[in-house]
């Protein structure tokens, strides 16, 4: 079966998303997309090899050439399109955030549930990174005996002047919050954000860096430095210690380069560079599964409120200076764990 793919919201990732699904991934078609920038839905419908325009996400969402939504619009628009496609039992793929409100997210959570069964799934991807994904296999056996601390780095070489404080969390340390919650198998339950001495590359309304120290309920510690102008490249380091071990993410496989007295290996520029074939595993997996008719294996809506709640104690954090606990709601039984769990 060939999986018909609707697309809302054709901009960077909207239409990085399309090349993959049109190009290399089988079993999927992209056959209509929308954008409230007409000239770009053209380009991403051109990029789809003649996907229909549709005027709006509500008429992507109920065409009849489509089984399945990709919601890759702005952050504050993901709720209604993701609400659209359960209303109509679709199965849908949004990118982070799920919604940029907690309570939006459960609305979400509640929807799906009342559908029945599982139909969201959320970009997380590094769930589909090789490396973490040894990581994950390494704690899961007992690799490394009780996990106590994990240190992360996530490290971009610079961003735009739009970029706020409260990015580092919402959309830069939103993946570390995901991946170690994934990782663990284990809840976040509080979190304090230190900044130390400020980098002078960065634009003056920006706190960077900001280290960010978690609590999980187990009692782990996690503490992830976001550097978002570190210039050098796009660095994303993390490592479990544990009562026997210690096991550490990979970094990408890179010649190594021996010259002029020095050994040396490439640093990624990017994300898309660093995460490329775990963006090409997620969505080769989630077609697989919306063909099986099991419409999402992956991170689940329950974990896009979860990362939305524990964001937002983030910024609490950063902005009134002290430890700000995690209120999550109980966890509903369906909404299955996310990939590789
Ligand atoms: N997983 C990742 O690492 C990753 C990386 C980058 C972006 N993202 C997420 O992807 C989303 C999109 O980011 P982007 O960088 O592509 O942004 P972008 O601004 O390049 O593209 C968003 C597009 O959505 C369109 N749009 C906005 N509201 C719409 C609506 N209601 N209906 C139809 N079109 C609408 C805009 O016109 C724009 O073309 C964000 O939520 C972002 O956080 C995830
Ligand atoms: O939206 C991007 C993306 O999510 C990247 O993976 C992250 O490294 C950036 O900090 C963020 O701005």
């Amino acid at each position: 079966m060939t999986v018909r793919i609707g697309v809302i919201g054709a901009g960077m990732i909207g239409q990085y998303h399309i090349g993959r699904l049109t190009g290399a991934l089988a079993g999927a078609e992209v056959t209509a997309v929308t954008d409230i920038d007409p000239a770009r839905a053209a380009e991403a419908a051109a990029l789809a090899g003649g996907a229909q325009v549709l005027p709006d996400g509500p008429a992507v969402v109920s065409s009849p050439a489509v089984d399945a939504v990709l919601v890759t619009s702005w952050g504050p628009t993901h709720a209604e399109h993701v609400l659209g496609a359960i209303a109509a039992g679709k199965p849908v793929f949004c990118e982070k955030p799920l919604a940029t409100t907690a309570e939006d997210c459960l609305r979400i959570v509640e929807a799906e549930i009342a559908h029945g069964s599982r139909l969201v799934q959320v970009g997380f991807m590094r769930r589909y990174d090789e490396g973490y994904r040894e990581m994950k296999r390494i704690l899961d056996a007992d690799g490394i005996g009780e996990p106590l601390m994990v240190h992360c780095a996530h490290r971009n070489p610079t961003v735009p002047e739009a970029y706020h404080s409260r990015m580092a969390a919402q959309d830069t340390a939103v993946h570390e919050i995901d991946t170690v919650r994934w990782l663990l198998d284990d809840e976040i339950t509080s979190v304090q954000v230190l900044t130390p001495r400020a980098t002078r590359h960065r634009f003056p309304h920006l706190t960077d860096p900001q280290i960010m120290l978690f609590e999980t309920a187990r009692g782990v510690r996690v503490d992830v430095e976001v550097f978002v102008n570190c210039q050098y490249g796009y660095d994303i380091q993390c490592e479990a210690v544990g009562e026997r071990g210690l096991v550490r993410l990979p970094d990408p496989a890179r010649a190594g380069v021996r010259t002029a007295e020095r050994h040396s290996t490439g640093v990624p520029q990017d994300w898309k560079e660093r995460f490329g074939a775990a963006f090409d595993t997620e969505f080769a997996e989630w077609v697989a599964s919306v063909a099986r008719g099991e419409g999402a294996t992956g991170p689940s809506a329950w974990d896009g409120y979860a990362a939305t709640v524990i964001t937002d104690a983030a910024v609490e954090a950063l902005e009134e200076g002290r430890t700000v606990a995690v209120h999550l709601k109980d966890r509903p039984p369906f909404s299955t764990p996310g990939a590789g769990r």
